[in-house]
């Protein structure tokens, strides 16, 4: 090729590429879709194309793209004429509907057949309302008309029904086509499914992992919906579904595993919940049902399906994982008459469902709103006291019961907040476990206890030995036995000097791992303590193959004695069978001289209560020691035996 043929190849090509930047320019400037016939010459040959272009607007109307979709009409010659906007349309992958000005249809396209099921002979002189869904309310079609009249467009996401009867979203655009004298000619209606403007909005709409509509969809919807039953005067509810626990699968099997739950969670409540009722992923592990038009009898047995169907399990690489949910429900118009207001009283009534234990639904109650609200509060302010360590340890001595000597205590934590005051353990405790805040707490009192005992130590005292509750949620930790031993060896705190006091409960949670757990925190010399035995189901031939030195008598049979012939047979064959299993009994909550000598008939080791004393400060407690020389407390743990 010689010089001139390459600067005239390269002249022909950006004298095209100006053309077509000046009708990109121009479709964004018209702010509509334009239609043009254009050659391209490219080079080895020339092309006729049918493009149209179409800008694509973001939410405050602003084009943020322009679509171009061109067809190819054939090589000149071939085809002599120029194309037809028919022509064009025929061979789009679109839909196109176009209507006179009174809306009535003039011609579709063949992939308007194709996607609706109707032929032009079935939808010529008829009104576009054929498609009608009957799943918008009045309002939608109203703002839409709205916005054709003011912009000259509308583009949105809309249910309509094939000629089968099936229901099928599609995105669609709408324009309208004025004249030179500014009136409305016609109106062109493109939709389909195919092309990279739908796949872009769709994207925005909806969600990428489930493929659900996202909660901007879902507002969208549940606004149309409100409105369609306000006009109705229609039933109305949205239900909020919440898995319960998924942090922990997060946590254990990592997000890959996460997600796929989420994904089956999403199929399986497709299923489960018909067409009828608008599914969305409202977030994270959360997924909102707007239910239409039932009874709160019927939305109360779709919930309790709902729950059942999820509950069974689910199998994701190998592993056997549960969908347990709960569900929170708002009902129109009585618990709000706004999209928002709806899905924050569901909120509500979903945190009272997880509140009362998980895995059930609860329909909103105002009174709820205050329950929250305190917890909320509640929580904020366990979340400042960790922040600020604000928590203080107590200590409540246990002694012998036969010699009268001071054998440990049992650190206790008490809250004193500055707005909220002195807040009991029975009540803050339950509230971190709630709000996931426990295993933080937990680690700060073993840390806390630890620096305190390392300090007497310095200080040449020698403390008896401190027991230090362990929550269940901390034994679920991975490197629990490495943390506890880090702890002790960075203080210089020998294993003996502590006991961790565990509740039946959390062993029985997964007692093959804890069995494991326990066999390696009493290898490094780490003595265990149950607490509140004989409140649980679990039974002395379980705790018999576990390492414990120590069973503690729950303060109920205590403070049974008295009264309760069954009570006092409890704690004897408690004492009983832990002997005959190696291990020492403490009882709790002793309170009265007749208490302290039955426990002391029945060869009790060991007691706490207020009989001996109140749980005191680190100081107050401090004075309790034998001082260096005396006889020494018992520090040291007796060993545990294993009953195969
Ligand atoms: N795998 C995965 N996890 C997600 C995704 N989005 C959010 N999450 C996680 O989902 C968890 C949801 O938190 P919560 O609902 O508070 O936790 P939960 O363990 O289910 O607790 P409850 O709802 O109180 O029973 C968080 O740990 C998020 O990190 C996601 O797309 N994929």
């Amino acid at each position: 090729m010689s010089r001139r043929q390459i600067y005239a190849h390269f002249d022909r090509h950006s004298q095209q590429a100006r053309q077509m930047r000046a009708r990109d320019l121009e479709a964004v400037e018209r702010t509509v879709h334009s239609e043009s016939a254009e050659e391209i010459d490219l080079g080895y040959r020339q092309v006729r194309l049918a493009a149209v272009r179409f800008p694509i607007f973001d939410e405050a109307g602003r084009i943020t793209a322009l679509c171009t979709q061109a067809t190819e009409l054939g090589r000149p010659g071939l085809q002599a004429t120029a194309p037809s906007a028919a022509d064009a349309m025929g061979r789009a992958d679109e839909g196109v509907m176009i209507t006179d000005a009174r809306g009535v249809i003039l011609t579709v396209n063949a992939a308007f057949t194709r996607i609706t099921g109707y032929s032009l002979q079935d939808v010529a002189g008829k009104l576009p309302s054929i498609l009608q869904s009957g799943l918008h309310s009045q309002e939608f079609y109203e703002r839409l008309w709205l916005s054709l009249a003011e912009h000259g467009r509308w583009q949105g996401e809309i249910q309509n029904r094939r000629k089968s009867g099936e229901i099928f979203p599609e995105w669609l655009t709408i324009y309208a086509v004025k004249g030179a004298d500014g009136e409305v000619q016609s109106y062109i209606a493109i939709f389909g499914d195919s092309s990279a403007r739908q796949c872009v909005e769709f994207m925005t709409m909806h969600d990428g992992l489930t493929g659900l509509p996202n909660r901007k969809l879902l507002m969208e919807r549940l606004s149309d919906c409100i409105a369609d039953a306000r006009r109705r005067r229609d039933s109305l509810a949205v239900m909020l579904i919440d898995l319960d626990n998924f942090k922990d699968i997060n946590d254990s099997l990592g997000h890959d595993v996460g997600d796929l739950l989420l994904q089956q969670v999403a199929e399986r409540l497709r299923r489960c919940l018909c067409d009828a009722h608008t599914l969305a992923r409202a977030g994270g592990d959360e997924f909102a049902v707007i239910v239409r038009s039932l009874t709160i009898d019927e939305i109360r047995r779709l919930a309790a399906h709902t729950l059942d169907y999820l509950s069974g399990s689910f199998c994701i690489r190998g592993h056997e994982l549960s969908g347990a949910a709960s569900i929170g429900i708002s009902l129109f118009p009585e618990d709000g008459d706004t999209a928002t207001g709806l899905l924050q009283n569901a909120d509500t009534a979903l945190y009272e469902a997880k509140a009362q234990g998980r895995n059930r639904f609860r329909f909103f109650a105002a009174e709820m709103q205050a329950l929250v609200q305190q917890r909320m509060t509640l929580e904020a302010g366990l979340r400042a006291a960790i922040d600020n360590d604000r928590f203080e340890v107590v200590y409540q001595p246990q002694t012998a019961l036969a010699g009268g000597e001071l054998v440990g205590a049992e650190a206790l934590l008490r809250w004193k907040d500055p707005v909220l005051g002195d807040v009991p353990a029975a009540r803050f405790i339950p509230a971190a476990v709630e709000a996931g805040l426990i295993v933080t707490l937990s680690e700060q009192v073993l840390a806390k206890v630890l620096s305190r005992i390392a300090l007497w130590r310095r200080q040449g005292l020698m403390p008896p030995r401190i027991s230090i509750n362990v929550a269940a949620q901390q034994l679920r930790e991975p490197h629990f036995v490495e943390h506890v031993c880090e702890l002790l060896e960075t203080r210089g705190v020998p294993p003996a000097a502590i006991c961790l006091e565990l509740t039946e409960g959390s062993l029985m949670e997964d007692l093959e791992g804890a069995s494991q757990m326990l066999s390696r925190l009493t290898e490094h010399g780490i003595a265990i303590s149950i607490d509140d035995f004989g409140t649980g189901y679990s039974s002395l031939a379980y705790l018999g193959r576990l390492p414990i030195h120590e069973l503690k008598v729950d303060q109920s049979f205590v403070r049974g004695i008295a009264g309760e012939a069954n009570k006092r047979s409890i704690i004897t064959a408690i004492i009983d069978m832990a002997h005959a299993l190696g291990m020492q009994v403490l009882a709790e909550g002793i309170e009265t001289e007749d208490q302290l000598a039955f426990l002391k008939d029945q060869h009790c080791e060991m007691g706490q209560g207020y009989l001996f004393h109140r749980p005191l400060s680190a100081e107050a407690f401090e004075r309790l020691f034998v001082p260096c020389g005396g006889p020494p407390p018992r520090a040291s743990a007796p060993a545990a035996r294993v009953v195969s």
